[in-house]
């Protein structure tokens, strides 16, 4: 399988060439060139696979030409061994045509863990095969960065520095981060927002000898290989909910717009997806496109679900390309004036294309605390507050007869303050953590400077080379 950028301007490449290089130099994003897709009687066909089996199942033709079927299917049930619960992915009704899929069964308690621990491989995987190095840049609202520092960290090949948002991640996130010492790990404070964290990754890219010399790689969903790992786990609940005979509907609490463009990705390679459900917080840019084609850059603003404090989505542009009929040209004019105008002019033909699919849904601080109230006092089930703007966008949008996946896609104990003042519980972290707030923690903090960035991120690499 080949990848194209989303911009036109980068070479194509196969799926290690973009999973090493992560961002297009052409500043888009990777793509497949087609989409691989299932027959009823395929999608029939894996129902009662484990969930491992699943995913390299559905992550091997996105692999084709350049890691062997059986490599990835290796690669997986390594990755997914050390899950908290033998399905890997459970899903729990919470009533009538309600699901959760619960995502956050692995080591760092979101559902990044279920790409990430399988990036962690393929890149060890790749960069032997190769004889190479990287140095991974990754910029984090909260989760992102402590999944990618569990998968990489102690890995020869990988040197990971992460951006956090100084001061707007929940503790633990911090802490999950920030105590992890291992030699080829180091965080970076950004004095600024996840989005500024974003863009510092982004020009880290952009600009060529440092990308170069650094040899640099992405692990948010920038990189195609996220976006792929993330489709088994839809498809793993649609068909325990009957597919391919009966269509299914998702919610999901939306940020970069990566899970739920696995979601899409799904539904593109065949899976009967009904609607999907896009739930955010204040920060709100994905909501107020789809209602109202309104795509314009607010000030990002601090909320119980920090790691959906997020003004631009990268991800939109993926859909974006698929919705100007794939016209590389188009959507490179389309990011161009965005970026300079901050605001983004989508044709009203691609909007309505997306508004029929996608339907956008808005909550805010105190409704995000009453839906974790609503629901524990309802069914007893601690949803943290991502997860329980996902329930709400869930049941608003619910189609008669359809049934409903709300993803999980934090552990409650990740935001325990919040889950205290909304029901008075504080879930406690699982007995490994038990010591994470005595664990000494090493950071540096750093303005929201390129310049200031790179040299941190040098310096980072080059005291720990070996
Ligand atoms: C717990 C949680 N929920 C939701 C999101 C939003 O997901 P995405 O950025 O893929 O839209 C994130 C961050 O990515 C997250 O960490
Ligand atoms: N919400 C994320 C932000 C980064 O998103 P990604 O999916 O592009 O890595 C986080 O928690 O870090």
């Amino acid at each position: 399988m080949q990848y194209v950028s989303t911009r036109g301007d980068a070479a194509p490449r196969d799926f290690a060439g973009v999973l090493l290089s992560g961002l297009a130099e052409d500043g888009g994003l990777f793509v497949p060139e087609a989409w691989p897709t299932f027959t009823a009687a395929e999608w029939r066909s894996f129902r009662g696979l484990s969930y491992p089996d699943l995913a390299a199942r559905l992550i091997a033709p996105f692999a084709a030409g350049s890691i062997a079927p059986d490599v990835i299917r290796r690669l997986c049930a390594e990755a997914y061994a050390g899950f908290g619960h033998p399905a890997t992915v459970p899903l729990v009704q919470l009533e009538g045509g309600l699901w959760v899929q619960e995502l956050f069964h692995g080591p760092t308690l979101a559902f990044k863990d279920l790409a990430m621990q399988l990036l962690g491989r393929l890149f060890d995987h790749v960069l032997r095969d190769q004889d190479r190095r990287i140095t991974i840049v990754g910029a984090t609202s909260g989760d992102t960065g402590s999944a990618a520092i569990e998968a990489c960290r102690d890995r020869e090949r990988i040197r990971a520095v992460i951006l956090h948002p100084r001061g707007r991640t929940s503790e633990v996130q911090r802490r999950q981060m920030t105590t992890v010492l291992s030699p080829n790990i180091a965080n970076l404070a950004v004095e600024g927002t996840f989005d500024d964290c974003q863009d510092l990754v982004k020009a880290m890219f952009a600009d060529a000898p440092f990308r170069e010399e650094l040899s640099l790689s992405a692990v948010n969903s920038i990189n195609w290989a996220r976006v792929a790992a993330q489709i088994p786990y839809y498809a793993a609940a649609a068909i325990a909910l009957g597919a391919p005979d009966r269509e299914v509907s998702f919610a999901v609490p939306t940020g970069n717009f990566g899970n739920v463009l696995a979601a899409w990705a799904a539904r593109q390679m065949g899976l009967p997806v009904a609607r999907l459900m896009v739930g955010s917080n204040r920060n709100d840019i994905l909501t107020r496109f789809l209602r109202g084609n309104d795509m314009s850059v607010r000030p990002v603003e601090p909320s119980l679900s920090p790691s959906m404090d997020i003004g631009v989505s990268s991800n939109f542009e993926r859909l974006l390309f698929e919705l100007l009929g794939r016209d590389a040209g188009a959507c490179a004019q389309v990011m161009r004036n965005f970026r300079d105008t901050g605001r983004m002019d989508v044709p009203d033909a691609a909007w309505r294309e997306a508004a029929s699919l996608f339907e956008g849904f808005r909550l805010d601080d105190p409704g995000t605390e009453a839906e974790i109230r609503r629901v524990h006092a309802a069914t007893g089930y601690l949803a943290d507050p991502h997860t329980a703007i996902g329930i709400a966008a869930g049941r608003a949008g619910a189609l008669p007869g359809v049934p409903t996946v709300a993803m999980a896609t934090a552990h409650p104990a990740k935001f325990p303050d919040a889950i205290e003042a909304a029901t008075g519980l504080r879930p406690p972290l699982p007995p490994r953590l038990d010591d994470l707030y005595e664990r000494e923690e090493r950071f540096r903090t750093v303005a929201n400077r390129l310049s200031e960035v790179q040299g941190a991120v040098r310096n980072a690499v080059f005291s720990n080379a070996a």
